[in-house]
C-alpha cells in the first residue's frame, strides 16, 4: 500500500467521501471546463494502483463515462499517459498516431481529440488528471491550455488542505500508546461521521467501553502489561469495526466507538465481536485474562453528541455495576 506521513494515495477518493473535499465545488468546476471548451466531456480521473477512477464527470448526455468508472491500470487510455510522463498531454486528432488505435476511448467511443493536465497530490504524487475530451478534432488555444492549468489549481487546493488536515489528525489527535484517535480525535472525527450520516440517512450507534478492574492487572502484571492489553484493545476495536466507523481512547482503560448500524440488533452483536476478540490473542504473547463493561445506545443525530457521549459512559457504569 502506498502509504505516506499524510494520507494514503492509493484509495480512491470516491470511496472514502470526506468533508474538506467539497464534490459540489469540484463538480461545478469541471462543469465548467467542459463549457468553457466547448467540449462533450470533461473530468477529473483519479489513477490509483488498482485503476483510473472517473471521480467527477461534467454532467452532459454526450458524456458516455459517469463518475465511479473504472478503467484497468494498464489500458491506453489518454490518462495513462499523464501519468506516467507527468506533464501535459494534448492529442488534437488521435486518428492520425497509431498509438492510439488501441485506446478504447478513441477505438470503442468515438474520441478523437484530448486535453488533459496532471492533479498532482501535495507531497508531488500523481493524483490523476483534469481533462477534456472531444469526437471532432479540435485547435485549442495557448490561452486555453493555460486555463485549464489555473482549474485545476482549484482541485489541488483542496487536496493540500486535505493533506494538512491528514497530517494535524495523525500528529495531534492520534493516542501514542494505542495507535488510534485520543479524546481530541474521536470528537472531530465523529463530528464529521454524524454530518455524513445526515446527509446518507444512516443509522449510527455510540458504544463506550471501559476494562474492569483494570487497576488489578497494573498492579499484580506490571504497568507494562497493562500497556499491552491497552493495545490489543485498540486492535480488536479496529478489526471489530468498518474503516468508516470511528474509535478512540478517552483515556486511561476507557475507549468508544461510532458506528454505523442497520438496526439494534448491530449494537449487541458488535458487543459480542468485541469482548470475544479481548479473549483471542496472538500465538506470540499471553496477556492476563481481563473484561470490560460497554455501554452505549443508537444514536439521535440531532441531539448534543457530548451529551450522548455521557449517556453512554453512564450506561457503561451501570452494566458494570449490573456485573459486581
Ligand atoms: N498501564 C497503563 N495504565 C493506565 C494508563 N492510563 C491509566 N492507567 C491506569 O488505569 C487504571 C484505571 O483504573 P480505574 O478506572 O480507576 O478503575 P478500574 O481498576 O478499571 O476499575 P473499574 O473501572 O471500576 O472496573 C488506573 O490504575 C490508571 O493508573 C496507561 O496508559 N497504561
Amino acid at each position: 500500500m502506498t502509504k505516506n506521513a499524510e494520507f494514503e494515495t492509493d484509495r480512491f477518493l470516491l470511496d472514502t467521501p470526506h468533508d474538506l473535499i467539497s464534490i459540489e465545488k469540484w463538480q461545478k468546476t469541471i462543469n465548467l471546463l467542459a463549457k468553457l471548451f466547448d467540449a462533450p466531456a470533461g473530468f477529473l480521473v483519479q489513477y490509483t494502483p488498482s485503476g483510473f477512477q472517473v471521480t467527477i464527470a461534467s454532467e452532459q448526455d454526450s458524456n458516455p463515462y459517469p463518475a465511479g468508472v473504472v478503467i484497468e491500470p494498464d489500458a491506453n487510455i489518454f490518462c495513462r499517459k499523464i501519468v506516467e510522463t507527468r506533464t501535459e498531454l494534448y492529442v488534437s486528432n488521435a486518428s492520425i498516431d497509431v498509438c492510439w488505435d488501441t485506446n478504447p476511448e478513441v477505438r470503442d467511443d468515438g474520441f478523437t481529440s484530448y486535453l488533459g493536465v496532471p492533479v498532482f497530490w501535495p507531497d508531488g504524487e500523481v493524483f490523476g488528471t483534469f481533462c477534456v475530451m472531444d469526437y471532432e478534432e479540435t485547435d485549442y488555444k495557448d490561452t486555453y491550455i493555460e486555463l485549464i492549468h489555473h482549474l485545476k489549481d482549484i482541485l489541488e487546493a483542496d487536496l493540500a488542505m486535505l493533506g494538512l488536515y491528514e497530517q494535524m489528525q495523525k500528529l495531534a489527535i492520534t493516542d501514542p500508546l494505542s495507535g488510534i484517535n485520543n479524546r481530541r480525535g474521536f470528537l472531530v472525527l465523529a463530528e464529521q461521521r454524524i454530518k455524513l450520516a445526515k446527509r446518507t440517512e444512516s443509522q449510527l450507534g455510540l458504544l463506550y467501553l471501559d476494562v474492569d478492574d483494570f487497576k488489578l492487572i497494573n498492579d499484580e502484571h506490571g504497568h507494562s502489561v497493562g500497556d499491552l492489553v491497552l493495545q490489543h484493545i485498540a486492535r480488536v476495536l479496529k478489526a471489530c469495526v468498518r474503516q468508516s466507523d470511528v474509535i478512540g481512547r478517552m483515556g486511561g482503560d476507557e475507549f468508544v466507538a461510532l458506528i454505523v448500524i442497520d438496526d439494534d440488533n448491530d449494537m449487541d452483536a458488535i458487543r459480542s465481536r468485541i469482548l470475544d476478540g479481548f479473549s483471542r490473542q496472538g500465538d506470540d504473547f499471553t496477556l492476563p485474562i481481563f473484561s470490560a463493561s460497554i455501554g452505549g445506545a443508537k444514536l439521535e443525530l440531532t441531539t448534543d453528541f457530548e451529551a450522548q457521549l455521557e449517556a453512554a459512559d453512564k450506561n457503561m457504569l451501570l452494566r458494570k455495576r449490573g456485573r459486581a
